[in-house]
C-alpha cells in the first residue's frame, strides 16, 4: 500500500514537471516548405542528383562519390562560401568524381555538447529550433541552387519531413545505425543512405540496417501538417555501408575492406562501401585524412570496385576551435577538426587525376 501510494505521488510529480516544462511550438513541415519552397526546377535537380548517386551504387557510373564538407554547419555564411568554392571544384572534376557537400545541421554527441544548427543556431545554449530548422532549410536550398547535391546526417527522424526533399544523400551515424527508428525512416526516403559502422567498429549493424531499410515498414511518424501518422514505406534499396573505424582502430585497410565486402556478399547484399577518411579511420587527427584517402584510392585503382566513395571532413580553414561566442574564427569547425580548403582542393583534384590516368 505504502509503495503504491509513493509510486502514484511520483507519477503525479512527473506529470506536473512535464506540463510546466518549457516548450516551443515548431512550424509544421508543410509550413516550412511553404515558406522556403523547393520548386519544380530544384526538385527535378535533386531527383537527378539522387539518380547519379544510385548509378554509382549500381555500377552504371564509374565515378568516385565524394561526400565532403564541414563536420558541422555553425555559420551559414562560411558554409555558403565553402559551397561556392566546392561547386566550382566539383565542376572541374565532374568527369571522375561526383562531389556531394556535407551540410550537417545535427550532431550526435558522445555525452553532451552543441547539437548543431538545427537545435541551437545562436550557439548560446538557449536553443531556437524553429529558427534552426528555417536556417537549415534555407541553406540547403541555396546549396542545391549552386548545383551541389546535399548530404546530411539525420539524427532526429522527426526532422526528415522538414529537409528530406532537399537531400541527395543521407548518413545514419555510428551511434544510430542500430536504431530501428532510423532504419524505418531510411526505408521511406528518396535519398541514398549510407549506414556507418558502430563506434565499436562493429560493421554487422550496418549490414543489418541495409537489410532492414530495404524492407517495407509501417512506422510512427510526423505528417506534413505536424500530425502523428502511421507511415507505410516501400523500402529503400539504395543504401551502402560507410566504414569509419571504431574505438580508435581504422577499418579502411585492404583486409578490413575485404572483410566488409565478403560479409555484404555473404548476406546477399550488394558490395558497396564508402570510406569515411575522418573519425576513427583518421584516429581523430584530421591531418591523417590525406593518407586514408590515398590508400582508398590505391585500392580502388587496384580494381576494388566495391569502394564506391569517400567522405572527408573539410572546412575553409584547418582544425577546430572551442565554441566561444564572440571569439569564433571564420570558417573553422566547432566540432571535429577538419582539413582546410587548400588540402581539400589538392586531394580531390589528385583523386580525379589518378582516376583519369586509369582511364
Ligand atoms: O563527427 C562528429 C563527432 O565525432 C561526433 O558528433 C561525436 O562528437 P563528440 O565526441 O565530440 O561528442
Ligand atoms: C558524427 C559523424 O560520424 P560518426 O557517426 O561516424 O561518428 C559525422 O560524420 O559527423
Amino acid at each position: 500500500m505504502t509503495a503504491s501510494l509513493s509510486l502514484a505521488t511520483a507519477d503525479l510529480n512527473a506529470a506536473a514537471t512535464q506540463e510546466t516544462a518549457p516548450q516551443m511550438t515548431l512550424p509544421t513541415p508543410q509550413a516550412l516548405k511553404r515558406q522556403c519552397p523547393l520548386g519544380t526546377t530544384l526538385s527535378d535537380r535533386v531527383d537527378a542528383q539522387r539518380q547519379q548517386i544510385r548509378d554509382i551504387l549500381e555500377g552504371r557510373d564509374d565515378r568516385l562519390l565524394a561526400v565532403v564538407g564541414p563536420c558541422s554547419i555553425h555559420d551559414p555564411r562560411s558554409a555558403l562560401e565553402y559551397a561556392r568554392r566546392l561547386a566550382s571544384l566539383a565542376d572541374s572534376i565532374r568527369d571522375r568524381v561526383l562531389v556531394v557537400m556535407r551540410v550537417y545541421v545535427e550532431k550526435p554527441r558522445t555525452t553532451v555538447g552543441w547539437k548543431g544548427l538545427a537545435y541551437d543556431p545562436d550557439l548560446d545554449g538557449k536553443g531556437d529550433m524553429a529558427r534552426g530548422l528555417e536556417l537549415s532549410r534555407q541553406l540547403m536550398r541555396e546549396i542545391v541552387e549552386l548545383g551541389l547535391p546535399v548530404a546530411t546526417e539525420i539524427l532526429q527522424p522527426m526532422i526528415a519531413p522538414y529537409l528530406e526533399d532537399l537531400l541527395a544523400w543521407v548518413a545514419i551515424g555510428a551511434r544510430t545505425t542500430e536504431s530501428q527508428l532510423h532504419r524505418e525512416m531510411a526505408s521511406g526516403i528518396g535519398a541514398v543512405v549510407g549506414f556507418k559502422n558502430a563506434t565499436s567498429g562493429d560493421v554487422q549493424v550496418a549490414l543489418d540496417a541495409m537489410r532492414s531499410a530495404a524492407h517495407p515498414h509501417q512506422h510512427f511518424a510526423v505528417g506534413e501538417q505536424g500530425q502523428p501518422v502511421m507511415r507505410e514505406t516501400a523500402g529503400n534499396p539504395y543504401t551502402h555501408v560507410v566504414l569509419r573505424g571504431g574505438h580508435g582502430e581504422p577499418n579502411y585497410g585492404v583486409d578490413a575492406v575485404a572483410a566488409a565486402r565478403k560479409a555484404l556478399i555473404g548476406t546477399g547484399l550488394p558490395p558497396r562501401l564508402m570510406v569515411d577518411c575522418s573519425h576513427a579511420n583518421a584516429r581523430k587527427d584530421h591531418r591523417r585524412q590525406s593518407e586514408v584517402l590515398l590508400e582508398v584510392l590505391a585500392q580502388r585503382l587496384a580494381g576494388d570496385t566495391s569502394l564506391i566513395g569517400v567522405m572527408l571532413e573539410s572546412h575553409l580553414n584547418e582544425g577546430k576551435q572551442p565554441l566561444e561566442p564572440g571569439k569564433l574564427r571564420y570558417g573553422v569547425s566547432v566540432t571535429d577538426a577538419c582539413i582546410g580548403w587548400e588540402t581539400t582542393e589538392h586531394l580531390l583534384s589528385l583523386a580525379a587525376e589518378r582516376l583519369a590516368q586509369q582511364g
